[in-house]
This record gives structure tokens, C-alpha cells and sequence, in this order.
């Protein structure tokens, strides 16, 4: 633990990200399969003698598996090493990603669950991904790397958990990206999962959504040292476009008022406008170079293109229900909360209610929420307190022995 900080009362204490090796290939939706696969994971809490406790975290598009507690930093650890940063990549916190969501008492209690966290598939920090070396060349992937689905990362998870001798889900639980594999999860295996907890999330991404993800990967694909998603091990790598892409990506996941809440047109530095072109005049811009820059340091730009792809292939009507999500839905036996925020605009309450009301004809076990929060998509990371009653209220349905 980082000098000067304390573990916050009901923290999981310091956690270690291991490592599975899968003994089989992952068949993909593109019609390839992905062999060897490694999958990074934490978990926290303790299983239960009958192994139905089980808690399956997901994370979103930046996210790792190093979900709750205190990262223990492995010795001789390197920037692209596992678990030893924090949640926004500044080394040395070291705290997860949903930590205030994650340990004894919080809204996934781990004095009654066992969670666990995977790095998804195509990640860059220990699950198999486009910077890991292709056994067929001996170099790293790069743009080789097949394209992965959200259903792709659900086999995965699939696959892993069989390592571990988990058979079936008390719930499974993700915000964002994450949400999308817990809805995911719930038409795939629906014998193998007891509950879904999906937050901010979407059964598809709207179109304005497929357009700002579009801007942000061709930003990366734009900048000359992408060099066609070969860049591992010629000494550098598309920082600037990875950059625009965080700063495009970040503005998403806020919303207007907040912005102007937090920085106004406020200059960012004290004295008068210093008519500039290259220099963040304002705090807002200067935030965002910081936002990119942090993003930068600790994530692989081809793993956000394969995320970012991943995330807009996602279309619950079109993968299983002919364009019906309805039908889609017809298979789930899960009971299912969506928790949803009043100012997501890049995932809309409406898009909740969409899969509230297609369950809730199909006769299912649903409740959806909307909180009324101001700070966007990131709503999902910030409002802790507020999720908290209503997934712990939701879970004490399940009742492990
Ligand atoms: C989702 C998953 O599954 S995991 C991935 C989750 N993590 C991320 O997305 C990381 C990046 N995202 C963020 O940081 C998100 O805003 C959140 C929601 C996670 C955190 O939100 P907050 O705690 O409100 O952080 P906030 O957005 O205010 O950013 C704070 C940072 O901005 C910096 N900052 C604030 N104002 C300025 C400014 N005018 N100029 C420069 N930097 C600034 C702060 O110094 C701070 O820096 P630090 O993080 O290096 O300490
Ligand atoms: N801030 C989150 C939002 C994506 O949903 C992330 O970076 O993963």
C-alpha cells in the first residue's frame, strides 16, 4: 500500500491479479480461434463449500481486472505490467477500478460473495490481447489480432470459470462495456447465471455512439506511428492519436452540465487569455490533455480498437433475434436490475427501458432504475453510494449457502 494511505473500512485489503492459461481454443465470431489464451483475474471474498457465491465482475472499454482493493505491485512490475496502478493509471495508488463498489458491506458484498474480475479478451493488461505475441510469428499481434465480439469475451469468462471450477453465476454484474457482458451472459448461458446487474448499459449503441467511437479509433489509426497496428517493438506508438481518441472518449462519458459545473469557461491560467493556439487555455482543455495523457501511459491503443470495435458490433436484437430484441430475450432466465442515470446521453435511460420493457412482456423478473445524477456516463464509477441500496437490495434474493 502506497505510503500515507489507509485501507478505507471495508476494503478488500491488498489483492494480488493472477493468471489462468485456457487448455483450449477460443472459437471466435469471426470464424477464427484464438489459442493460447491467457486470462488475467482477481478475485475477493471467499467461495462458498457449494461454489454458488460467485459474483462475475466485468469492466468497461479501460478497465482491467484489478476491480477493488489495493493493487500488490509485482516486484520489478513495468508500466505495462498488471495490477500495480490505479484506477485512472497514476502508479502508485493503486486502488480498483470499482473499489466503492466492491467489499465487505458495499453493493457487491464480499462477506456474502465470492467476486471475481477477468481482464476481458483483446485487453492489454494480462488477458490475451493484440500486444501479446502471436505463436505464429513470434512477434506481438498487432492488427493480426482477430476481431473480438463482447460474446467472444463472454466465452472467455465461460471458458475461465470452468478452470476454476465454477459452474454457475449467482449474478453477474458490469457497467458500460461491462453491463453489455452481463446482458450477454444472460442469453448465452442462461442456465448458468442467477441474477445480471446491468449499469449504464445498452442492448445496442446508438448511432451518435458508433460515430464518436468511429472518430476516436480512426484518430489512432490516423497518427503515421500507428504503422497499420504493427507498432509493438519498433520503439514507439500512436501516443498522439491515442490521445485525441481518450479526450473524444472522455467527453462522452460526461455531460454538458457538468463541464460546465466543473470548469466553466474558466482560463486555466490565472493571468488574462495568453493568444495561444497550442497551449490549453482554458481548464477544461487543459483537463483533457491530462485525461489523455494519463489514458496514455497505461493502455495499448490496438486493445482500444478492438474494444472500442467490440462495443459497437454489440446488437442483442441483431446477434440473436432476427432484429427483434424481444426474441432476443426470449431464452433469459435471470433475474435482471438496470440501473441507468439521467444524464447518460451516450447510454440513455432509454435504452435501459427498452430492455425493461422487452423483458417485462416476455413475462421475466425485472426492475430498472433511474438515477437522477448530473455527471454523465462516468455516473457509473462516481455514484457509489447511490447503486449501492439498490443492488444489495436486488442481490438478497440470492441466497448462497
Ligand atoms: C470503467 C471501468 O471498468 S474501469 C476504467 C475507469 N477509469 C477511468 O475511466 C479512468 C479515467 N476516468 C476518470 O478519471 C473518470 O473521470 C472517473 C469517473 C473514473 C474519475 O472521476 P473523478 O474522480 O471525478 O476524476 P476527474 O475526472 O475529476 O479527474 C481527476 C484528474 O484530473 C486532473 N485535473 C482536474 N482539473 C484539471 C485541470 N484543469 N488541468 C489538468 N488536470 C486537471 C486532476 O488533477 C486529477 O488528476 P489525477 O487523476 O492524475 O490525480
Ligand atoms: N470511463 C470508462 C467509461 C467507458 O464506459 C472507461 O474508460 O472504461
Amino acid at each position: 500500500m502506497p505510503p500515507g494511505q489507509t485501507l478505507a473500512t471495508g476494503s478488500v485489503g491488498t489483492v494480488e491479479t493472477r493468471y489462468v492459461d485456457l487448455p483450449e481454443a477460443v472459437r471466435l465470431d469471426c470464424g477464427r480461434q484464438l489459442r493460447p489464451v491467457r486470462v488475467a483475474y482477481e478475485t475477493y471474498g471467499t467461495l462458498s463449500p457449494a461454489r454458488d457465491n460467485v459474483i462475475l465482475v466485468c469492466h468497461a472499454l479501460s478497465g482491467d481486472a484489478h476491480a477493488a482493493g489495493f493493487a500488490k505491485a509485482p516486484s520489478g512490475s513495468t508500466r505495462d505490467g498488471f495490477g500495480a496502478e490505479d484506477r485512472d493509471g497514476s502508479a502508485g495508488k493503486g486502488l480498483g477500478w470499482w473499489d466503492g463498489m466492491i467489499g465487505p458491506g458495499k453493493a457487491f458484498d464480499t462477506d456474502r460473495f465470492f467476486v471475481v474480475s477477468t481482464n476481458l479478451l483483446g485487453g492489454c493488461r494480462g488477458t490475451t490481447g493484440p500486444s501479446s505475441v502471436d505463436p505464429a510469428t513470434g512477434r506481438a499481434y498487432g492488427s493480426d489480432f482477430p476481431v473480438v465480439t463482447v460474446a467472444d469475451m463472454v466465452r472467455t469468462q465461460r471458458a475461465f470459470l470452468d478452470v476454476l471450477g465454477i459452474e454457475r453465476l449467482a449474478a453477474v454484474a458490469g457497467g458500460s462495456l461491462g453491463g453489455m457482458q452481463a446482458l450477454e451472459w444472460a442469453i448465452l448461458y442462461p442456465d448458468k447465471v442467477g441474477a445480471v446487474v446491468a449499469i449504464a448499459s445498452t442492448h445496442a449503441l446508438h448511432p451518435q455512439g458508433l460515430a464518436w467511437n468511429s472518430i476516436a479509433r480512426d484518430a489512432i489509426m490516423r497518427d503515421p506511428a500507428w504503422q497499420g497496428g504493427h507498432y509493438h517493438g519498433t520503439g514507439t506508438a500512436p501516443g498522439a492519436g491515442m490521445g485525441v481518441a481518450r479526450m473524444v472518449g472522455h467527453v462522452t462519458y460526461l455531460s454538458a452540465p457538468a463541464l460546465a459545473e466543473r470548469f466553466g469557461r474558466r482560463l486555466q491560467s490565472a493571468d488574462d487569455v495568453r493568444y495561444t493556439i497550442t497551449e490549453p487555455e482554458f481548464q477544461v482543455e487543459s483537463y483533457l490533455r491530462h485525461q489523455a495523457d494519463s489514458f496514455v501511459r497505461r493502455f495499448d491503443a490496438n486493445t482500444y480498437l478492438y474494444t472500442s470495435r467490440a462495443l459497437t458490433y454489440f446488437d442483442l436484437a441483431r446477434q440473436h433475434g432476427e432484429g427483434s430484441l424481444g426474441r432476443a430475450l426470449e431464452g433469459v432466465s435471470a433475474r435482471t436490475l438496470l440501473i441507468a442515470f439521467s444524464s447518460d446521453w451516450l447510454y440513455p435511460p432509454a435504452a435501459s427501458r427498452e430492455i425493461e420493457e422487452a423483458l417485462r412482456a416476455l413475462g421475466k423478473p425485472v426492475e430498472c432504475h433511474v438515477i437522477e445524477a448530473p455527471y454523465g456516463h462516468d455516473c457509473f464509477l462516481l455514484e457509489e453510494a447511490r447503486q449501492t441500496p439498490i443492488i444489495r437490495r436486488f442481490l438478497a434474493e440470492e441466497t448462497p449457502s
